[in-house]
């Protein structure tokens, strides 16, 4: 029987699915269901996103209800110090992801949603949760303990948890394929630049160091949200007389991309740099010295850099921010071949033009990271 994972990657207004055969790990449908709770669309809540999720699988052929299911696959991006690895969901998970809501307020709750409405429409069905945070439970206190007193790391832990890392894993695992080497032996700088962007350094296959924090508003620029600051911003607009939940707003929803160009979409915004706009340049240089500065960073905290991988929308699609980055870091070993950054294909590519640092371009697919993951806490429980 084939073993079929449904993944669910649930935001706050959308939901992307993917149904995927463990077994070669064909993908049997996938898609996303948009604008849930907004006037016109095709569904009001979670509930009936996952109901029309279900007329699309019925739609493809390959549905045969839930208990032809080997399990479900849930992306959650935080799980706190609790989750070293993606977890089975039984109640005591659950009130471990609610519990980190607060840490997450824009992904854990809808995140919550997808699992719960999947419990209770198909109770039998395995369910597992693939966290985000795991990857980088390995990171030591040097990197994830912030410079506070020790009465703020008890209780719920004020430190560096990081994100994206079923993508850092994936792209771990992947390179590591494709260079034939054991993720072991890999030292990467990897960079995930979707909407959320984050950079990682991965020493010996695993997560040493990585710029989201406590939350996953710090390190890179993002679409909309601001990245690193001084903690002393936030504490003048506060008292400014601000309220806390509009400086929440302005750091998540307002700024970044969309605070200093206008505009969050990066396709646009390059359009306006080559037009001439200068917002959208600034922004764009924005963007890319910041990145630098992690790259500069985690080459010094990995020692030897094996290779410096981009992935997420912007790492795979956008040849001037790769440019951007990689502009200047010869004497890290950095250079890049600007005529094959211009031409990708399809698939892995490779972009150094000199320079002991390979530049990589992998293909973000956290699904099937997750689907992978899910499969493994399934087949284990169920030996
Ligand atoms: N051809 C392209 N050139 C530049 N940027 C692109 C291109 N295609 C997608 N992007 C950018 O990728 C970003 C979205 O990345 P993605 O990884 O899909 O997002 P998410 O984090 O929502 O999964 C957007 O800023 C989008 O403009
Ligand atoms: C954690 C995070 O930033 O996720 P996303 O990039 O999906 O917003
Ligand atoms: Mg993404």
């Amino acid at each position: 029987m084939p073993r079929k994972i449904l993944v669910l990657n649930s935001g706050s207004s959308s939901l992307k699915y993917r149904l995927i055969d463990l077994d070669g790990e064909a993908v049997l449908a996938t898609g996303l269901v948009e604008r849930i709770g907004e006037d016109g669309a095709p569904a009001a809540d979670h509930r009936q996103a996952i109901a029309e999720l279900v007329r699309r699988l019925e739609a493809s052929g390959h549905w045969r209800g839930a208990g032809d299911l080997y399990g479900i696959g849930h992306r959650v991006v935080h799980g706190g110090e609790n989750f070293a690895a993606a977890a089975w969901v039984d109640d005591a998970v659950v009130a471990a992801i609610r519990a980190a809501i607060a840490l997450a307020p824009l992904h854990n709750p809808p995140n919550l949603l997808g699992i719960e409405v999947c419990r209770e429409l198909w109770p039998g069905v395995p369910q597992v949760a693939v966290f985000d945070t795991a990857f980088h439970q390995t990171m030591p206190p040097p990197a994830y303990r912030y410079a506070l007193p020790e009465s703020c790391y008890g209780g719920v832990p004020i430190r560096r948890y990081g994100f994206h890392g079923t993508s850092f894993a994936y792209v771990t695992r992947r390179v590591a394929e494709y260079l034939g080497r054991v993720p072991d032996a890999l030292n990467l700088i990897a960079l995930h630049l979707g909407n959320g962007a984050s950079a990682c350094a991965i020493g010996g296959g695993r997560s040493l160091d990585t710029s989201m924090g406590l939350t996953p508003l710090a390190g890179l620029m993002m679409g909309t949200r601001c990245g690193d600051l001084d903690p002393g911003v936030v504490l003048y607009l506060l008292g400014q007389g601000r309220t806390l939940a509009e400086v929440a707003d302005l750091l998540n929803r307002d700024s970044g991309l969309k605070g200093v160009a206008g505009g969050n979409d990066m396709r646009d915004v390059l359009a306006r740099v080559a037009a001439g706009d200068a917002e959208a340049g600034l922004a764009v240089a924005m963007y890319c010295h910041r990145i630098k500065h992690y790259v500069g960073a985690y080459s010094a905290v990995l020692g030897r850099v094996d290779a410096l991988v981009f992935t997420g929308g912007i790492g795979e699609h956008a040849a001037p921010i790769r440019q951007g980055v990689c502009a200047g870091l010869a004497n890290l070993g950095i250079v890049l071949d600007e005529a094959a950054n211009a031409a990708l294909g399809p698939g892995i590519a490779e972009l150094q033009g000199g320079g002991g640092v390979k530049i990589l371009v992998v293909p973000a697919d956290e699904e099937l990271e997750i689907a992978r993951q899910a499969g493994g806490v399934i087949a284990q429980a169920t030996v």
